[in-house]
């Protein structure tokens, strides 16, 4: 469980987040949706750890991550897995360089176990026998899946998702926040993904906070969310021509 509590930032005198408080179960998808330059990813880079915010505290299952000391930081930066936006594979390493960065980087492993993992995760995310292909000659949806395999490689207690289906088709985009629900509810992990996608909010929006302007404005999940009676909210649900159509059935 992640806890966030009164977080504030702002840059250059203008505030980007006001006070945005929370708490993110474990075992569910959590969202944090808005429109864009909402404050989304400065929310979510504050909790990572990426970006400081000016007031506010970020509990993670009860440990403070501004607080923690530089071998804490480091321990529960091996908890964490990160998916990026666009995937952001290294371009000159191949599909199982890729997946074993993190456990190069963050543990002693041996390379016979190293390999036994990235093997294990890649046929996780639906993908077998492409350890020696390049980014550059697979598909967007496979890099999100190469993405999602190097997440998750480490034995991680944490999973950020940072608009994972940007630039996929809906279909394609379906079966990446499949995955990341299933990989959540079966590692139970505390999952946190970023998204301004309608299809994800409805499919995988298991507990979503909305922001706007850089306050939380309203909370709930994928059944409460049509029938907020939050005007800043339903304007950016029914955005749409064919939510608007949707909105007259309800
Ligand atoms: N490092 C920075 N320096 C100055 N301003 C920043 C910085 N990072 C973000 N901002 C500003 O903070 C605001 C919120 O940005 P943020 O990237 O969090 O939006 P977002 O909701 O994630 O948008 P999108 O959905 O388009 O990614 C924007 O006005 C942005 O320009």
């Amino acid at each position: 469980m992640i806890e966030i509590t009164n977080i504030s930032k702002s840059f250059n005198g203008t505030s980007v987040l006001e006070n945005i408080s929370g708490t993110f179960d474990r075992g569910i998808t959590n969202l944090i949706i808005g429109a864009s330059g909402t404050g989304k990813s400065v929310l979510l880079k504050c909790i990572v750890g990426l970006i400081i915010p000016e007031t506010g505290e970020v509990l993670y299952d009860g440990r403070s991550f501004l607080k923690a000391d530089k071998e804490e930081k480091a321990q529960m930066r091996r908890e964490i897995g990160m998916l990026f936006q666009g995937g952001a594979l290294f371009d000159s390493k191949n599909i199982e360089e890729n997946v074993m960065f993190p456990l190069d980087l963050l543990t002693d492993m041996k390379k016979d176990e190293k390999l036994d993992r990235v093997n294990n995760v890649l046929s996780r995310v639906g993908l077998e026998n492409i350890n020696k292909k390049m980014p550059s000659e697979i598909s967007g949806g496979q890099k999100k899946r190469v993405g999602i395999a190097r997440a998750i490689v480490n034995d991680i207690n944490y999973l950020f998702c940072d608009e994972p289906n940007s630039g996929l088709d809906p279909r394609t985009s379906l079966l990446i926040d499949e995955l990341i629900q299933e990989i959540t509810h079966e590692l139970n992990v505390t999952t946190i993904v970023v998204t301004h996608d309608m299809n994800s909010v409805m499919g995988i929006g298991e507990h979503i906070i909305y922001l706007e302007k850089g306050k939380k404005l309203w909370e709930g999940n994928s059944d409460t969310v049509l029938t907020s009676n939050q005007e800043d909210l339903e304007e950016f649900i029914f955005a749409s021509k064919f939510m608007k159509k949707l909105r007259k059935t309800l």
